[in-house]
């Protein structure tokens, strides 16, 4: 038996073409929805990541405001391109790209931004509002990863799910958009400090390898059938990207999402929604 794909580069395509027609509508009102990046340093995979987020926006007729900052930028530095963010009316939605160079607060960068503009759902406003089941734009990994196997038909209503990590941008909510009375999982969390990782694998109908270690996922702690989700991103001494799954999954799941092709690109989506969604509301308050 050879898994089905979750095939995140065709979904996002499809989900990138739904978006072209709702902000041509945006703009026909007069509002042109834009996407901010803020990046700082010159690490090659965020200059990368960033690259291709301006590249979607162009795709969909979302206007691009870059703010780049030297690897030296202070924390003050970088609070003011953040409160210049807030503050400019083209921008409707913008990310900080994550990881900030060593010594800079995060946090605070993070909880500066106008959680109204937050495109990657990772304010802590919008936390807290997921936690109490609030609107709010959602962490586009996450909501990637649910989008990907609503499009291909996978059952999450009573799946048993496991998640492997417990990082803030996938991990920590991932189950709580899991376990929503929309998706009706039950999840188990499971991280480094798991004593029997197997044992949880085993039993999951559904698991979301997200903890950052090169084929952490083996098949003989597959179930047969099982939908795998790869989020996994570590590079080897090429640069080429090696998930948190095992080829060799591939021979006993029943549906498995490619890693370059599959979250990743479904991750970019996602935000793009978000952006979207900011835009519209926008617009709808403005015109009441
Ligand atoms: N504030 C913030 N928001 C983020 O969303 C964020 C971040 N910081 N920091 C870094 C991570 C990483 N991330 C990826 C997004 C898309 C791909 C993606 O599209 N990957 C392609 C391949 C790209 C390649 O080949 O390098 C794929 O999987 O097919 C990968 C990684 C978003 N991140």
């Amino acid at each position: 038996m050879t898994a089905q794909i979750l095939d995140g580069k065709a979904t996002a395509a499809a989900i990138k073409s739904e978006l072209t027609v709702r902000v041509a509508a945006l703009k026909e009102r007069g509002f042109t929805p834009g996407l901010g990046t803020v990046l700082v340093g010159d690490d090659p995979g965020s200059q990368k990541y960033v690259a291709g987020k301006h590249r979607d926006c162009a795709q969909v007729g979302i206007a691009s405001i870059q703010r780049e900052l030297p690897a030296t930028a202070t924390q003050d530095e970088i609070e003011a391109v953040v409160r210049e963010l807030n503050d400019d009316p083209a921008c409707t939605g913008y990310i900080v790209q994550l990881p900030l160079p060593k010594g800079i607060d995060e946090n605070r960068v993070l909880e500066l931004m106008d959680p109204d503009k937050d495109a990657d759902g990772l304010h802590p406003m919008n936390l807290g509002r997921l936690v109490l089941n609030e609107p709010a734009p959602l962490p586009c990994t996450p909501n990637g990863v649910i989008t990907l196997l609503r499009k291909h038909g996978v059952e999450i209503n009573g799946a048993e799910v496991v998640v492997v990590g417990r990082g803030v941008t996938i991990g920590r909510s991932m189950p709580l958009l899991l376990t929503r009375r929309s998706e009706n999982a039950t999840v188990t969390q499971c991280h480094t400090g798991t004593r029997d990782l197997a044992y949880h694998l085993r039993k999951a109908d559904i698991i979301v390898a997200a903890a950052g270690v090169p084929h952490l996922i083996k098949p003989e702690d597959v179930k047969p059938g099982a939908a795998i989700l790869d989020v996994g991103v570590s590079r080897d001494e090429s640069g080429k990207i090696v998930g948190d799954v095992h080829p060799g999954v591939g021979e006993v799941a029943g549906w498995i999402s490619p890693n370059p092709g599959g979250v990743g690109p479904m991750t970019r989506a996602q935000l793009l929604v978000n952006v979207v969604e900011a835009a519209e509301r926008a617009a709808s308050a403005a015109a009441s």
